[in-house]
């Protein structure tokens, strides 16, 4: 039902933005792309052998549609808390193999790679758990409940690195451990085409910069909803707004570590609960002097905005969805003298989740090194965004979310 719903959704976005687009050719190549439809790809021999945990709503459009498209991987197993309901789901998306249980689909000898879409509050358990199976893993936001649990995961990439990395007893791609956490917004060339224009100096010294998530409305018994879950709008839509106030905010040598100070944090309250936020508004400034506004809601009604404004000292730079591009987006820079141009920046025509499997294929396959030339984040990007969503958390008055205990 979910899933009909998303997809309705996104085509009638594209159907609408593309009423205003001016590049309509490439509309129907972007919607099939979302849809995981078009010529198919064929596969290379050696695939890397992804396994879903869990039957989550979230897999067919971040991972099983994209892998159509990417020779190298592909999606071969699944497993649910219920088998019956991992047959299901397996048949309506073509996995071939469904096993009994989570523990089962970690220790799979014939697995290389898991994908790990399960409620917020599960990311670090079952990611620390493939770590030491040996696998690599492309985890969802927001990576963990808090900092400390993110803290764990880079201990434990060490510590299986020094014991053989990937080392499970089938693995076709051996070596140190991959892990990232599934920011896909940031592997598509408008990120990267927003990192240009910022270090190419066009912008000048960067003063100020908002950046927004907002999106219409999200049931109230959604997972998103729920403390034990580390649930809470920060978690979800925050975690974005946190990343690309981060990303554009940077100007740094090393600005995985750059953590800013929270000058002000309001959350908008899910009626009686004293500890889920529906919305937060956040004011942060980084040890450049770079003052953000955090904007986040899962409840904004006709407010969506999935935007990003900068202002520098030579010019300003604001990009209109930045988080599902391949839908429709736009990019425009002014300078001083208010000259202004707008770009679109759509590369293949893939959705975020494409480019982002493609850099995680390319990494695990030791093809890519420098993960920040993809925008990939590293480990310590993460945990520094976990730090972010905790401070946030921490100023609003609502406390980080729980560590897990397994
Ligand atoms: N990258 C992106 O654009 C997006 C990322 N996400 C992230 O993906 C994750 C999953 O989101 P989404 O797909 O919407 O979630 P779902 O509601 O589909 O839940 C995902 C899975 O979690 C398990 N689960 C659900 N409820 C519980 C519970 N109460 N206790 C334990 N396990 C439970 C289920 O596994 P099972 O099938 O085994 O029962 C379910 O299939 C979140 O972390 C979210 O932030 C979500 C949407 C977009
Ligand atoms: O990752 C996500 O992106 C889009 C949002 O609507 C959703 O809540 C979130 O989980």
């Amino acid at each position: 039902m979910r899933t009909v719903l998303i997809i309705t959704v996104s085509i009638s976005l594209i159907i609408v933005s593309s009423i205003y687009s001016t590049d309509y050719p490439n509309i129907i190549l972007r919607i099939c792309n979302i849809l995981g439809y078009g010529r198919t790809i064929p596969k290379v021999e050696k695939t890397i052998r992804i396994g879903v945990l869990g039957a989550a709503n979230i897999a067919g459009l971040a991972l099983i549609w994209p892998s159509k498209y990417i020779p190298t991987v592909e999606i071969t197993t699944i497993a649910a808390r219920s088998k019956q309901r991992a047959q299901a789901y397996a048949e309506q998306k073509g996995i071939p193999r469904v096993l009994d249980n989570y523990d089962d689909l970690i220790n799979d000898p014939d697995i290389d790679a898991i994908y790990n879409p399960l409620p917020n509050s599960h990311h670090y358990e079952w990611t620390i758990k493939a770590i030491k199976a040996g696998k690599h893993v492309l985890c969802e936001k927001p990576f963990t409940s808090n900092a400390e649990e993110a803290e764990s995961i880079a201990q434990a990439i060490k510590e299986q690195n020094t014991k053989g990395g990937a080392n499970s007893p089938n693995q076709r791609f051996p070596g140190d451990v991959v892990v990232i956490e599934a920011m896909h917004w940031r592997m598509h060339p408008l990120a990267l085409r927003i990192k240009e224009i910022i270090n190419c100096g066009a912008l000048g010294r960067i003063l100020y910069t908002t950046t927004s998530m907002i999106v219409p409305y999200m049931p109230k018994d959604d997972i998103r909803f729920d403390f034990s879950l580390s649930g809470g709008a920060m978690m979800d839509v925050g975690a974005y707004a946190v990343s690309t106030s981060r990303w554009v905010s940077e100007q740094v040598d090393d600005p995985d570590y750059m953590e800013p100070e929270v000058l002000s944090a309001t959350a908008d309250m899910m009626p009686e609960s004293d500890n889920i936020d529906t919305g937060m508004q956040a004011v942060l400034k980084y040890p450049n002097g770079v003052i953000s506004n955090i904007k986040c809601s899962l409840w904004g009604g006709l407010k969506i905005s999935p935007s990003i404004s900068i202002v520098g000292d030579k010019g300003s730079l604001y990009v209109y969805n930045f988080v599902f591009p391949s839908a429709y987006h736009y990019l425009t820079v002014r300078d001083v003298n208010q000259t202004e141009y707008t770009e679109k920046v759509y590369g293949h025509g893939g959705p975020t989740f494409r480019y982002q499997l493609d850099a995680f294929s390319k990494v695990v396959r030791g093809e890519i090194k420098d993960w920040k030339s993809v925008g990939m984040p590293t480990i310590q990007d993460s945990i520094t965004n976990m730090k972010v969503i905790d401070m946030i958390y921490q100023k609003s008055g609502l406390g980080k979310r729980a560590r897990r205990k397994f």
